[in-house]
Order: structure tokens, then C-alpha cells, then sequence
């Protein structure tokens, strides 16, 4: 499976411009006809605009679902649709919405783990539904969001239910770069799967993102990066039966005594 990652500098408080920003970088992709999936970071409609959501989040996602589709059957690839600020009702989730190549939607996760450090539980409503995989061309695939990545839980979760791939989507900051990079090997290698992340780079008020999206491999190896605190295209290939040999290989999945993991505590 090809991939393209959009390392974005998502302009703060402009859906408009984003989603144009979008689909320009999309008509410019050159060998867009080669690449199965794309993917984009977290909260590019809006960016950490948080104060503003109320006004600027999208209604039930349609406009994301009728974009994200509208693109998905233009350029016949999959798109890991980062995640968008979504209005429910009266509350406002991260949202993240994952559309095949034929523009249908295969599965929406928000965002569980809200993060303190930016205050988003005043402004956001973490998600309720239980992770779940979801499939692309045969293959089961989890999607969690930023601070996520620091639930080991969570992930595990979506191994378990037969998930190959893991895409993070992110606005994380330079800051904990370190964190950011030493997390998704540890994943990797811990769960033998490939981690496929989508960071964003830029400024926001006094945030700077550090980019450096990656693709790791089951071995933790690092196959991909982009490059620190700027705009990029990130084009990788993931072969499957990595995963599979590297499972055979060191079988923790038989290994595994889950009987004696008093996993609630
Ligand atoms: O966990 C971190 O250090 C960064 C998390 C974050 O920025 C986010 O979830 O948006």
C-alpha cells in the first residue's frame, strides 16, 4: 500500500482555507495515481483554535464527509481524514473521519483522551464509543488521536481486534518531540505493526509543531520522516507481510498471558 502524508501547516481558525489548502495540495501531488491512501493531521479544519470551535466547528461533519468523499472519488485513494473540530448537538468532539476510495465513510473515531495541558476539556467532549479497527482493501486497520498515543491501552485494543496498521493523526508539539518519535517505535515494536503518523509543523499562538511524521516499521525501525517544524510530503510503501514474519518471528501474540494481567487496575 502507497501512502502520502500531508505534514500541514494547518492555518489557525480558517476551515475555508484549510480545505482548499487541502485540496490543492491534493491536484499537486504528482504521481497521485500510485498512491493508495492519504493521510492528514489533527484538526486541520480549524487548528487549535479552541476558543473560536463554537463557530467554526464543523455540524455533524457533514462538510469533512462531503469534502473528504468528493476527493476520495477524484483521485480513487483512501484518505485517513486527520480529524476535524465536529459540533454534535451542543458538544464539540475531535473527530476523525476515514473514507475508502469510493467516497464511502468506513468509520469516525473522537478523540478519547482529552489533553489538560491545552485545556481541551473545557472546550471539547472526549469520545464514548469504545475503539473499534476498521478495514481498507482487505486490510484492518485502528486510528487513535495525539495524546493518545500516550494510552498504550488503546492500542493494544486495536491489535487485538486484528489491526495491522496504526495511523496517529497530530498537532504535537516540539516540545516532547522526543516523546513523540520514542512513543510510535515502542508501539511498533510492542505490537509488531506498522505506526503511520501524520504531524502537523507550524506555529499556533505559541505552540510550535514539530512535523516529523513517521512511518516505523514492525521492528521499530524508522522508514519515513518528514522533516522538522516544516511543511512536507512524507511517500511511503508498507509491505504486510512484514508484520506477518516479524508476528512469527517473536510470537508475543501466543506468548501473552492475559489471564494474569490485572489489565482494569
Ligand atoms: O501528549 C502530548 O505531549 C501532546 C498532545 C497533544 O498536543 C494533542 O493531543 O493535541
Amino acid at each position: 500500500m502507497k501512502h502520502a502524508i500531508y505534514q500541514m501547516d494547518v492555518i489557525v481558525g480558517k476551515p475555508e482555507q484549510n480545505r482548499e489548502k487541502v485540496a490543492n495540495w491534493m491536484e499537486g501531488l504528482a504521481n497521485v495515481d500510485e498512491i493508495d491512501t492519504i493521510v492528514l493531521p489533527e484538526m486541520w479544519n480549524a487548528g487549535y483554535a479552541l476558543d473560536q470551535l463554537e463557530a467554526l466547528a464543523d455540524d455533524h461533519g457533514k462538510q469533512t464527509i462531503e469534502f473528504l468523499s468528493e476527493l476520495a472519488k477524484k483521485y480513487d485513494v483512501n484518505i485517513i481524514g486527520g480529524s476535524v473540530a465536529n459540533r454534535v448537538n451542543h458538544e464539540i468532539y475531535n473527530s476523525s473521519f476515514i473514507v475508502n476510495q469510493f467516497g464511502e465513510l468506513v468509520y469516525k473515531y473522537d478523540k478519547i483522551h482529552l489533553v489538560p495541558m491545552l485545556d481541551e476539556p473545557r472546550y471539547l467532549t472526549g469520545g464514548k464509543q469504545k475503539d473499534k479497527v476498521f478495514e481498507l482493501n482487505g486490510t484492518k486497520m485502528g486510528v487513535i488521536i495525539c495524546y493518545d498515543l500516550r494510552f498504550p491501552e488503546i492500542i493494544r485494543s486495536l491489535i487485538l481486534q486484528g489491526a495491522e496498521v496504526i495511523y496517529i493523526v497530530a498537532q504535537w508539539p516540539s516540545s516532547r518531540k522526543d516523546h513523540w518519535k520514542i512513543l510510535q517505535q515502542a508501539r511498533a515494536i510492542e505490537n509488531q505493526c506498522y505506526i503511520i503518523s501524520a504531524n502537523s509543523c507550524g506555529r499556533c499562538y505559541n505552540t510550535q509543531f514539530a512535523g516529523e511524521s513517521l512511518i516505523v516499521e514492525p521492528s521499530g525501525e524508522i522508514v519515513a520522516k518528514g522533516v522538522t517544524e516544516k511543511e512536507a510530503t512524507i511517500f511511503a510503501e508498507i509491505d504486510l507481510d512484514i508484520v506477518k514474519n516479524t508476528r512469527n518471528q517473536i510470537p508475543i501474540f501466543t506468548s501473552r498471558v492475559p489471564h494474569l494481567y490485572n489489565s482494569e487496575s
